[in-house]
Formats: structure tokens, sequence, C-alpha cells
């Protein structure tokens, strides 16, 4: 089959990754199509994942009763008010993904560090520190816990599908654990609601609910409710849809894992746009990145053809291969850009160096 007969993304079965025993050809077969889906896509659906279909609904149930709050409420944990952290509420228009102002509004968190004396406290890491948790449910602390208990579960199946992942590159299972997370991978968890019929408005026509853009680390999970609109980029002009098929998540593949095997396993462009003119859609990315203080270097592909030349095709002419330094400089100044004000506000602003 041709990359144009192609229409749909392929499903990928990762049960046989969950279950510890000796026999190693199902995880084999699993990986053949990790590799596939890789090369080919840089996006893939898993089932049989083993994350309980209540938490699922929970983490829906209690994002739609908090983004149906009143602006001012919602505002009272909003992400300027997480200091250094950059966690909380962001109004619809606040983020600018491809430049533009996004149809979306969302909240942001991350691993939650609630110890001051954390050595990312204590030397005032950015991106680092407290949640602010929206106080809904039966008691306040309700969603807090089902947000807690969902970015630890997702963090595990990261790590489950990124040694099926190793395997795919014919890499010992636990490669990117000892090489790139450290124990300690970075992990962003977002929650974004994009309004009805908002790309419909007048004067919105050309705007997107995210616009065209890659992930900038190494393994994207996405939960998206029933309503549908994310669209994948397959070759330099065509789009599909990756519409919601129930009880799978998205897995794509970030700007890290595309310069950490220089170029052979690709980062695709994706967007957003809801569609609906009546109904709000939610969706929920959890992003595995590297440790915040690795160096992000080139794993040697022996026998592999690789091809590092991106930065002219790229949705933002940088490339991902050439810049030097921590997973932790990147991810800020990328950070700090689709989030001028914040990074004002906190003086780190990045250069346009890639
Ligand atoms: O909302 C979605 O479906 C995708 C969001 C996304 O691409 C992102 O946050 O990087
Ligand atoms: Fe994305």
């Amino acid at each position: 089959m041709t990359e144009e007969d192609q229409t749909s993304l392929p499903i990928i079965d990762i049960g046989p990754l969950l279950i510890d025993d000796s026999n190693d050809n199902r995880k084999e077969e699993t990986a053949l199509q990790i590799h596939q889906a890789c090369r080919h896509w840089g996006f893939f659906y898993v089932k049989n994942h083993g994350i309980p279909m209540k938490l699922q609904e929970e983490l829906i149930e209690f994002s739609r009763k908090y983004f149906s709050l009143p602006l001012e409420t919602k505002m009272q944990i909003s992400m300027n008010k997480g200091g250094r952290a950059w966690r909380g509420y962001f109004p619809v228009g606040n983020e600018l993904t491809s430049g533009k102002p996004d149809g979306k509004e969302g909240l942001y968190f991350g691993t939650e560090i609630d110890d001051d004396n954390h050595p990312k406290i204590r030397n005032k890491i950015p991106l680092h520190g407290r949640n602010q948790f929206p106080p809904i449910g039966k008691d306040e602390n309700e969603f807090r816990h089902v947000i807690l208990t969902y970015m630890t579960t997702m963090e595990n199946l990261g790590r489950i599908i990124m040694s099926g992942l190793a395997r795919s590159l014919k890499l010992d299972v636990n490669f990117f654990d000892k090489n790139y997370f450290l124990n300690e991978p970075t992990c962003l968890f977002r929650i974004f609601n994009y309004p009805a019929s908002f790309c419909q408005q007048e004067g919105n026509q050309d705007l997107w609910g995210v616009g065209e853009h890659t992930d900038y680390g190494m393994l994207t999970i996405l939960l998206q409710d029933d309503i549908g609109g994310l669209q994948v980029k397959i070759n330099h002009n065509k789009w599909i849809d990756a519409p919601p098929i129930p009880n799978t998540f998205i897995c794509n593949i970030g700007d890290m894992l595309d310069r950490m095997t220089s170029g052979y396993y690709r980062s695709t462009p994706h967007r957003v746009r809801n569609l609906s003119p009546s109904y709000d859609r939610l969706s929920f990315p959890f992003f595995l990145d590297p440790n915040w203080d690795t160096e992000i270097l080139p794993i040697p592909m022996e026998g592999i053809t690789t091809n590092e030349d991106d930065a002219e095709n790229r949705w933002d002419k940088a490339s991902v291969h050439k810049f030097s330094g921590t997973y932790g400089e990147y991810l800020l100044k990328k950070v700090s850009r689709v989030f001028p004000n914040l990074a004002e506000e906190q003086t780190i602003i990045g250069t346009n160096s890639y």
C-alpha cells in the first residue's frame, strides 16, 4: 500500500507489552507494528492499554464541569497565579501555537512538587512546582485525585509504549529509561476545551483550535472525547482525520524522538478544529518527555539510513537536529514562544536560535 492509499491511522494492540512473560514473540510482533506506524505516520492508536474506563470517564466529567464555570471562577487558578511553574488555567486565545491565537482554553499540569527544598524549586527552575487544581467534586480534592492518578497511570503506560518503541529500533527494552528518562521523565499534562463554533465565528475563519505544530518531546498520549477534530499531516500537503475511537488512545512521536533517531522516526504535524456547531470538544494530551537535565544526543543508528534534512519542510522551519543543550533548555524556549506574555512576566523569553 502506498502512502497515498492510506486514509486511516493504524490501531495497535499493545496488550502483549503489558504482560510480563518470557515469550517475546508477541512483544516483537507489536514492536514491528510500532515500527511501521512510526516510519509511515508518526501517529498510531493503541488498544488493550489497561487504563480503566472509569478513570477516563471521571476525567472527562470533572473537566466538563470545570469548563462550564463562569470565566471569573476559572480565572481563580489562572496560569499567571501559578508563578514560575506555569501551571493552571488559560482562557481562549491566550496560547499562540503557530503564531496565531488558538481557539481553545485549557489547564496545564505537570509532576506535582510540593517540597520547597526540592533542588528544582531551590534553584528556581521554571516549569516545576505545585499544580493549581480546580476545586471540583464532592470535596475539593476529588478532581485533584483523578488528575494525579491519571498522570501516574499515563507515565506508566508511556514507559511501556517506549519499551515497545525501543524494541522497534532493536534497542534494549530499557534503553529510553536508562538514557533519557533517568527515572525522572519530564511529564506534562494538559486538558483542553475547544468551544463549539469558535472557528466559524466572524473574523476567526483562518484560526484553528490548535494550529499546525509538532510536539516538542518524545511521546504524546492523547485521550479525546467523542466530538473529533484532530487532523494529521501525512505528507507535505495531505491531511487526514484522527477521529475518536472508543477506549483507545492516540500516540504520536515528538521532536526529541525525531532528533534522537536522526529523522528515522519523524515527528508529524497535526492541528485541531472543532467543527461542531453546538458541542465543545475536550482533549487530554499527556507528554512523556526526556529528563529535564539530559542532553539530547542522537542514538547510534547502525545500518539505518537516517535523514536530518528537515528544516525547510517543517512547520516552524527550525531543525530539531541542530540545537545543542539539555531538554529543559529546548522546552523552555519553545514554551516561551507560545506564551509570550507569561514568559515576559517571568523574564525567561527564549531566543529564536532553534
Ligand atoms: O487536542 C488535541 O487533539 C491535540 C492537542 C495537541 O496537539 C497538543 O496539545 O499538542
Ligand atoms: Fe500536539
